[in-house]
């Protein structure tokens, strides 16, 4: 696993979306995996301006998202179908929407769902590029402390500091949905690259126990360490308080 601080969070963004970019030109018909979250918003803001002064023809690319909320409609405005369409898909004209892929948290049968997006992801994988983000109790995708690291696609319970964290987002604390749908610990593994992204102070606390090394289903990034190709990029927010505590 490779550590980088570079600063700022704009150059953290900048080197997540650059990344991408590389990822797409190097061959078109690439398959991105691809994360959500506040943490992810100015990635895709970098990486629409890339594409766009470059020129390039998504048509062929494919992509993976890594989980969606249970219990709205796919089209509620803080659904993960709604967030990718705002912040990157519409942006630009040529993805390909039969290429765009995000579990279906409204599927009337959510076990067909599951058993759908895994073997999706085998068959039209594997993901080159799998973006992350993480959540403050050290979560990847919604795969919450304690998950299993064999774990697949999923049905999965929120924890309240998720519930609690996400309700930013939506107008109250209830309103929050308590279950999703996740790319299982397992299938995230099964990219040929993971960059994970962690910037501001809220993050500093799980990247303190992902750097410690400890492998513990309790830190679920830590699962990382059983991939050969990792990059972990922070920001001095994220890292600072790592080094306070040393
Ligand atoms: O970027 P945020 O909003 O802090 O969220 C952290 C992570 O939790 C999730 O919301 C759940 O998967 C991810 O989309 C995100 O990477």
């Amino acid at each position: 696993m490779k550590i980088i601080n570079l600063g700022s969070k704009e150059e953290a963004c900048h080197y997540v979306a650059n990344e991408l970019l590389k990822q797409i030109i190097s061959n078109k018909k690439s398959v991105l995996g691809l994360a959500t979250g506040g943490t992810m918003v100015r990635v895709y803001e970098q990486l629409v301006n890339l594409i766009r002064i470059n020129e390039i023809d998504l048509s062929e690319i494919t992509t993976f998202n890594l989980d969606e909320y249970i219990g709205i409609d796919y089209d509620h405005p803080e659904s993960y179908y709604t967030y990718m369409h705002d912040v990157l898909f519409n942006h630009l004209p040529t993805w390909n929407e039969e290429k765009i892929h995000l579990p279906n948290g409204s599927a009337e049968n959510l076990q067909e769902e599951i058993k759908r997006y895994e073997d999706l992801l085998d068959k039209e994988g594997p993901v080159d590029v799998q973006i992350l983000g993480i959540g403050e109790n050290g979560h990847i995708g919604f795969n919450e402390p304690g998950t299993s690291f064999d774990s697949l696609t999923s049905i999965v319970g929120l924890t309240q500091s998720t519930i609690e964290a996400n309700s930013r987002y939506f107008e109250t604390k209830e309103e929050v949905p308590e279950q999703a749908i996740s790319m299982g610990i397992h299938s995230i593994l099964k990219a040929k690259r993971i960059i994970l992204l962690a910037y501001g102070p809220k993050k500093a606390d799980a990247i303190r126990k992902l750097l410690t090394g400890e492998i513990t289903t309790d830190l679920p990034a830590s699962a990382l360490y059983n991939h050969p190709n990792v990059e972990v990029i922070l920001d001095n927010n994220a890292y600072l308080s790592e080094q306070e505590e040393i």
